[in-house]
């Protein structure tokens, strides 16, 4: 692993320089923070300054749920047709500058640039989704108990939304929740993560080329996030919150919605059971493992956390998954070299270290990496040895660090993996059809890849039960987090 290292490759030029905003968007303006201050953004693989953006405080919150509260009438009057040809051109456009809007997640985030390319074709399929759907919000008719009326269901839109995005998907995680959104007919205010504000301002840039409304789409930086999502969550005129970000923050969230009683759904973090039964096909389970725990070198909610291989394939899984892991190459995202680039700060890095320690401690052993690198890099790792006393089993990692566990019945492995205050994915491979069943069954999650390490798509519902959160994104259900029902009783017929 690591033969060369490289961090410092130079940056690939922008083709379309004015992506890279570096102001905030309020009310179809590119704005200044009223205090004037400013906070810089750091580039995770160099730690070298990406440009500067407002330090918003709540006052300019305010004014961008003042703006999203006074366009919300007119864009929920528009008509489906309106507002999916608004967001299908979108769509098109981010797909048009899909090479550019990667530099810059890849600058923000550190993903290599492979990677960030499908994030942002990933996060542009929500779009294009989302435009199809904001089509199709039937209602009902249903039979009355009383002559001579109806009873009628519509669907409206929630009004202002309030969304909260993490750093690992700088696009994605936005796109997710915007497409619905807007499909439905919300108008939104974006609290993008302080750490990667520059994709999702790229993003409002496509959506004024667009043509979308004034106050439609606003976006506020701040690195004062406690106080803008204080501002966000007990302000009136917001109506729903639609947070992506870690369980003790979603907590949190919902604690100060509860002051306006805003529709809410969370999205959260996990600490997602992998189990390789005997009867699996090695190879491919530890392939499935790989897509799923080095994904965005490990920081992604669904990433395979505590990996369950059966007592009779453990060394066969553990030295093939060794023997991959170690033709990672780690480095600066722009190295068309690199597989895995940098976490996205020295707090993960030190995160990761701490679980690593933790573990070896109690018993696990480094089959590979194990490194802390320069910078806000690690090597990718390999533990064996797992027990149920070590941290990773209680806390998703969220870095590149897969831990293994033996087990020996399926029982006992069904019980482990739900021992879990979290539910986001599970995944499990395995070739009988009857154990398939039983375990997708049991496995107390909102997600489960059955043979497959991969399930984000935006075809399907995303989300988790237990402290996972609740609400979908993605799918038929996706919109729905952002409507109301009202029924209507029609009488005099
Ligand atoms: N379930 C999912 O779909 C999903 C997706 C991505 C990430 N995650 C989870 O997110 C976590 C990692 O992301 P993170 O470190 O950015 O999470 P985080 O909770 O620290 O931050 C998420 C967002 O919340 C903001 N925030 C933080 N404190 C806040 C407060 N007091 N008030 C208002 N906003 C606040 C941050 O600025 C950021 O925009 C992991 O736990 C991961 O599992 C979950
Ligand atoms: O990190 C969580 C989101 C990842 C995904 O959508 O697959």
């Amino acid at each position: 692993m690591n033969k060369s290292f490289a961090t410092q490759v130079e940056v690939p030029k922008l083709k379309d320089s004015l992506l890279l905003r570096q102001n905030a968007f309020i009310n179809g303006e590119w704005v200044k923070a009223k205090s004037g201050n400013t906070y810089s953004v750091l580039d995770p693989a160099t730690n070298k300054e990406i440009g500067k953006v407002p330090e918003m405080n709540v006052e300019d919150t305010k004014e961008a749920i003042k703006a999203a509260k006074e366009s919300f009438n007119n864009w929920a009057n528009q008509t489906a047709k309106y507002r999916h040809d608004l967001l299908q051109k979108w769509y098109t456009l981010i797909i048009d500058n899909q090479q550019d809007l990667a530099i810059i997640l890849t600058l923000e985030n550190g993903k290599p640039i492979n990677e960030a390319l499908g994030e942002i074709k990933y996060g542009a399929s929500f779009i294009e989704w989302f435009a199809e759907e904001a089509r199709r919000v039937y209602g009902d008719v249903i039979p009355s108990p009383i002559k001579n009326s109806k009873i009628i269901v519509q669907k409206q839109p929630v009004g202002v939304a309030g969304i909260i995005t993490p750093w690992n998907f700088p696009n994605a995680m936005i796109t997710r929740k915007l497409g619905a959104a807007l499909a439905a007919g919300c108008t939104v205010v974006i609290k993008p993560s302080h750490d990667t504000p520059f994709s999702a301002l790229a993003l409002a840039e496509l959506a004024v080329r667009a043509g979308f409304p004034k106050g439609v789409i606003n976006v506020i930086t701040t690195e004062q996030h406690a106080e803008v999502g204080l501002e966000l969550t007990t302000n009136p005129d917001v109506k729903k919150i639609s947070f992506t970000g870690s369980t003790n923050v979603g907590k949190l969230l919902m604690q100060q919605s509860s002051s306006t009683l805003k529709k809410i759904s969370l999205e959260l973090g996990g600490n997602a059971p992998f189990i390789a039964f005997d009867d699996a096909n090695v190879e491919a389970a530890v392939e499935g493992l790989i897509a799923s725990k080095f994904r965005a070198s490990g920081q992604t909610c669904v990433c395979a956390n505590r990996i369950y291989v059966q007592s009779s394939i453990y060394a066969e899984f553990a030295s093939l998954l060794a023997d991959k892991v170690s033709g990672f190459k780690v480095g600066s995202g722009f190295d068309p070299q690199t597989t895995h680039g940098p976490l996205i700060n020295s707090k993960a890095v030190d995160k990761v270290t701490r679980h690593i320690e933790d573990a070896v401690a109690k018993g696990a052993e480094i089959l590979v990496g194990g490194v802390r690198r320069d910078g806000n890099f690690f090597d990718p790792t390999v533990l064996t040895g797992m027990s149920a006393d070590m941290i990773i089993t209680n806390e998703e990692t969220f870095g590149p660090v897969a831990a293994l566990y033996k087990f020996d019945k399926d029982e006992e492995v069904i019980k482990l993996a739900n021992n879990s205050h979290v539910g986001l994915a599970g995944y499990f491979y395995s070739r009988d059809v009857g154990r398939c069943w039983k375990v997708a069954d049991a496995l107390e999650v909102g997600m489960v890849g059955v043979n497959t390490g991969i399930i984000s798509t935006c075809e399907a519902p995303f989300g988790g039960v237990k402290e996972s959160g609740f609400g979908r994104e993605g799918s038929k259900h996706g919109i729905d987090e952002f409507l109301n029902l009202k029924y209507i009783s029609f009488g005099g017929l």
